[in-house]
């Protein structure tokens, strides 16, 4: 985490507490929310709204300290400008971050209030669900503003998008293996799922059902047991999960597991998953994994199912078109590693450059 360490009043005020964070990269608007009554506490970060609104989920999580909390909020707002932009949604970045134990310090009036919120921004920014939110969450967020996606379907959206975002996962890791292996076929390949949370276990469906050896690892042992009791995963027991033998790694949990500590420690041949900012350093360990032959899936290009999905909700195409644009997310992918290759940067840089051209593409034409 890119969080700077204070520790004399002289040095909080000369280091920018917002405007000087490492994770501020040209945001455009950061709103602190604050509610006494529901316990309330958020930070919704606007990145860039260029292509769009700016669309990306609320993360509810008991972060260390508030510079954790506002670092997350910065680095997963503009994740989502560059996902939307690579994936040709005319949409901006945009994320929000609640600090709270989601289990135990969620509540609908806390929804309800931080809803308010998002709706004072009129409609720059819309919410959706991220890691510790719910379906159920985002139609209590409706009830008070319309500026929230992944409601029920009962309650006329798309449903929850997690299991669309696994299938571009499996999409992106299959094209990774085609490149890396000659063949997209996963069975019989040894893969670590690590977060077996709502897109996790849809990716583990998909790939039991291929046949590949999947082990599965989280913190929450429940979870364990049920994923393993429905699709045959084996739990990974040990406690260096990184360093084990294995063709594919999936981070399906939080993001920055690819970094000082766990690079070189890499067994395998591609990092392909579901988490948001898997490089804790993005160019630094780009590299390194390039220098060391693994090949690297950009998590906002194969993570991108999520968006399409909720997208649908506001420009009211169907099923059919969904799977479509996410099916693509194959060719993107591998279209990205040909562009790396033949640039000689990393997969992420490719990945990066592609967006930003169109973003500054619209943004010629505004002017
Ligand atoms: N839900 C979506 O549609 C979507 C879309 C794009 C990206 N993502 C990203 O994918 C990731 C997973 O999202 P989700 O919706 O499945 O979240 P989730 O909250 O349902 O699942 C996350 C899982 O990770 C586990 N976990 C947390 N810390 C862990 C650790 N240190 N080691 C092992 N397991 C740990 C949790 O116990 C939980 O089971 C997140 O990074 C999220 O930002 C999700």
């Amino acid at each position: 985490m890119s969080q700077q360490q204070f520790t004399t009043l002289d040095q909080i005020i000369n280091q920018d507490p917002v405007f000087g964070q490492l994770s501020f990269n040209d945001h455009e608007q950061v709103v602190f929310c604050n509610d006494k009554d529901t316990g309330l506490k958020a930070i919704i970060g606007i990145h860039n709204t260029v292509l769009g609104p700016a669309l990306g989920g609320t993360r509810m999580w008991n972060y260390d300290n508030e510079w954790s909390a506002l670092n997350d909020a910065l680095r997963l707002s503009r994740g989502m400008t560059y996902k939307s932009a690579i994936t040709g949604l005319n949409l901006g970045g945009g994320k929000a971050v609640i600090i709270g134990d989601a289990k135990t310090q969620k509540t609908p009036e806390m929804m309800r209030k931080f809803g308010e919120f998002v709706h004072s921004l009129s409609g720059k920014y819309i919410t959706a669900e991220d890691v510790g939110m719910t379906t159920e969450d985002m139609d209590t967020v409706r009830e008070v503003t319309p500026y929230v996606t992944g409601i029920s379907q009962e309650k006329g959206g798309a449903g929850n998008p997690s299991p669309i975002t696994a299938y571009g996962v499996f999409m992106g890791m299959k094209a990774a293996a085609q490149y890396k292996f000659g063949t997209d076929v996963l069975e019989d390949k040894v893969i670590y799922v690590e977060g077996i949370g709502n897109v996790g276990e849809t990716l583990v469906e998909h790939l039991t059902e291929e046949g590949a050896k999947v082990f599965i690892a989280d913190i929450n042992r429940e979870r364990l047991e049920e994923v393993r009791a429905k699709y045959g995963a084996t739990i990974y027991e040990g406690s260096d999960l990184h360093a084990e033998p294995m063709d594919i790694y999936a981070p399906c949990a939080l993001g920055a597991t690819v970094n000082d500590n766990s690079i070189n420690k890499f067994q395998a041949s591609v990092i392909a998953g579901a988490a948001n900012n898997q490089l804790a350093d993005e160019h630094k360990h780009g590299m390194l994994l390039q220098q060391r032959g693994i090949v690297y899936a950009p998590d906002f290009l194969i993570n991108a199912g999520g968006i399409i999905n909720v997208y649908a909700e506001l420009e009211g195409y169907d099923r059919n078109e969904i799977m479509r644009k996410t099916e693509n997310i194959y060719t993107t992918t591998l279209e990205i590693f040909n562009k790396a290759q033949e640039n000689g940067v990393t997969t992420h840089l490719a990945a990066l450059q592609i967006a930003e051209a169109r973003i500054n593409a619209r943004r010629k034409d505004n002017h």
